[in-house]
């Protein structure tokens, strides 16, 4: 992998599964995001867990050398830090919908990586955002295993039956060093 220095360190918000998946390469993909964020000298911020996709990716960032930022609500800090999470800074909130402000407010762009209800309410958030003009960092969605088409199927059927904007509020990455990319060149 390609181990170029960064022009500006970002902050890079990757949301994604506390659970792993049904498929490896999950896993593996975003363990590689992770590596790639630390490769190039930019900070994760995550949902802070140790467990599933979440943690494959802090473990990936942490093994090469990238800060990270964990933003974890205490009513679940125990449930999804009791695998071993790495060192990071923490930031400890009230509720769920204050970790994703938070988050979101950190963040010079994000990446999405597979998951379940949170990963979704999450991803949604920052397309609806950025559909309503109130949100301009880059949205870069990571497709391992064709994970996100049926997503993207979704929101075509939206905009087709008049209930969504046209226009790109996110784009699909081929890979991990192509999405963090996309933030660097977009936050050049
Ligand atoms: C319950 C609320 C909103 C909708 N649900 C969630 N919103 C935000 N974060 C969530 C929600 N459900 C689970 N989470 C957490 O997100 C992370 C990834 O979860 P995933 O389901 O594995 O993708 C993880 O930390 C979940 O605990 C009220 O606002």
């Amino acid at each position: 992998m390609e181990e170029t220095k960064a022009v500006r360190p970002l902050s890079v918000c990757v949301f994604c599964g506390a659970s792993p998946g049904d498929d490896p390469v999950y896993l593996e993909i975003a363990y590689q995001v992770g590596e790639m964020l630390g490769r190039r000298r930019h900070r994760l911020v995550y949902g802070a867990g140790g467990t599933g996709v979440m943690g494959a990716v802090a473990r990936g960032a942490a093994e090469h050398g990238a800060p990270i930022t964990g933003v974890i609500p205490s009513f679940l800090r125990e449930r999804e830090m009791s695998v071993e999470a790495p060192a990071q800074e923490m930031v400890l909130t009230k509720d769920l919908f204050e970790r994703k402000q938070r988050m979101i407010g950190m963040a010079d762009g994000f990446i999405v990586l597979p998951g379940g209800f949170g990963t979704l309410d999450e991803l949604l958030e920052v397309v609806s955002m950025r559909a309503l003009g109130v949100c301009a960092q880059p949205i870069v969605l990571v497709n391992p295993g064709s994970f996100w088409n049926p997503f993207v199927d979704l929101l075509k059927h939206l905009v087709k039956r008049g209930f969504a904007p046209s226009g790109d509020s996110f784009v699909l990455a081929d890979g991990p060093l192509d999405a963090v990319r996309h933030l660097e060149q977009r936050n050049a």
